[in-house]
């Protein structure tokens, strides 16, 4: 005999999607009646219109089939209620009441994330360019790692991932990352109509910044990088306060104006007590036939990383990027080769393994 624990249970594998959480666990069946060998079946989606729904659709009746005795079956997608969506929520949210003030997951003191702010002291040094490649280098490496695009005035991180005009899914004030190269992204870009520049400061800043993990639907992840404005700026204070335990990485070119800038930034670093995981030299040669040719000079990256005490972790050729288009690095190309290095590296510093164990 058919039983409605039997349709739950083959149920249970099927995923939303976008958050990549059971549909039962999410309350998304709503319905389940049986008649005999036959079952009717209800389904909610959060959203009437969800992009998703074909997928979901076709998931459930794969499931359906697998039910032992079941012969036939209705299936009706439906949209949840408010208070469905609100059970829904509080589930992503692990359970917690949305109306208690509640420290983000990703906040709590013994959060099993690790932060790593990338920054620099001067713009164009390459900065976005280094956290989205070391962000899919550790992501094809089996991490999951997400990014929060900080720097606020110059956000550029949709535009090398190229995810043109696509936005993070809202379930009413829960925004889910979106997702690109395995990588989840969130960014100031998504906020602002128009490419409209940006002029908060101070305390909007650190609100924006809580809000960002406050709001988004992060699931578990091990590695999250921050691209930092360039400097010394309020966002740095703001990132060093909320995370204390983040780390640090410092990209510099191999010029002497950059290095020099870019010891500023290690050095407040050092002094608000946040480790320096080390320098990243960008842009460091150009390798034509076999030959290295250091166009903006040599030793920029080394000398940074004796000033700060620390190591220098990799150098990056110049070379333009190639994947699909956008700023992302091809493994095979000796740029991708050097990020797979640099995330191997990061990797066994934050002492992390990787979730698929590739
Ligand atoms: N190794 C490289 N070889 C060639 N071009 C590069 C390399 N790294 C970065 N670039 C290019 O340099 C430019 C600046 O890079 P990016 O935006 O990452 O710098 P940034 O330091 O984050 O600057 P900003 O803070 O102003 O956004 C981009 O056009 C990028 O494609």
């Amino acid at each position: 005999m058919v039983t409605r624990e039997a349709i739950l249970d083959a149920l249970r594998p099927v995923q939303d999607p976008e958050v990549h959480k059971s549909i039962v666990e999410l309350g998304m069946v709503r319905n389940v009646e049986i008649t005999g060998d036959h079952a009717n079946v209800e389904v909610v989606l959060t959203i009437s219109g969800c992009p998703l729904r074909n997928k979901i659709d076709s998931d459930v009746r794969e499931a359906l089939g697998t039910v032992a005795g079941l012969k036939s079956f209705d299936l009706k997608l439906g949209t949840m209620t408010d208070e469905e969506r609100s059970k829904f929520r509080s589930v992503l949210r692990g359970g917690v009441p949305e109306d208690q003030a509640v420290t983000p997951a990703l906040l709590a003191p013994d959060t099993q994330t690790q932060f790593v702010a990338v920054a620099s002291g001067k713009g164009g040094v390459g900065k976005s360019t280094v956290t989205a490649n070391l962000a899919v280098a550790l992501a094809r490496q089996g991490y999951r790692v997400g990014i929060i695009d900080a720097d606020i005035y110059g956000f550029s991180i949709p535009g090398i991932f190229g995810i043109g005009d696509k936005k993070p899914t809202v379930i009413d004030n829960l925004l889910l990352p979106v997702v690109a190269h395995g990588v989840k992204i969130i960014s100031m870009h998504f906020f602002v109509p128009d490419n409209r520049p940006v002029i908060w400061r101070g305390p909007m800043l650190g609100k924006m910044l809580r809000n960002f993990f406050a709001e988004v639907h992060w699931g578990d992840i091990d590695v999250l990088l921050l691209d930092m404005p360039p400097g010394t700026g309020d966002m740095a204070l703001d990132i060093h306060q909320l995370l204390p335990k983040s780390k640090e990485l410092i990209v510099t070119t191999p010029q002497q104006n950059a290095t020099e800038v870019a010891a500023r930034v290690g050095t407040m670093a050092l002094q608000t007590q946040h480790q320096i995981l080390g320098v990243v030299e960008n842009m460091s040669f150009f390798e034509h036939k076999g030959e290295k040719h250091y166009i903006f000079g040599k030793g920029g990256g080394e000398r940074l990383a004796l000033e700060l005490k620390t190591e220098l972790l990799s150098q990056i050729p110049l070379g333009v990027a190639q994947e699909s288009g956008d700023g992302i690095y091809a493994p095979e190309t000796p740029q991708g080769l050097a990020y797979a290095h640099l995330a191997k590296t990061v990797g066994r510093q934050l002492e992390i393994g990787a979730t698929t164990g590739k």
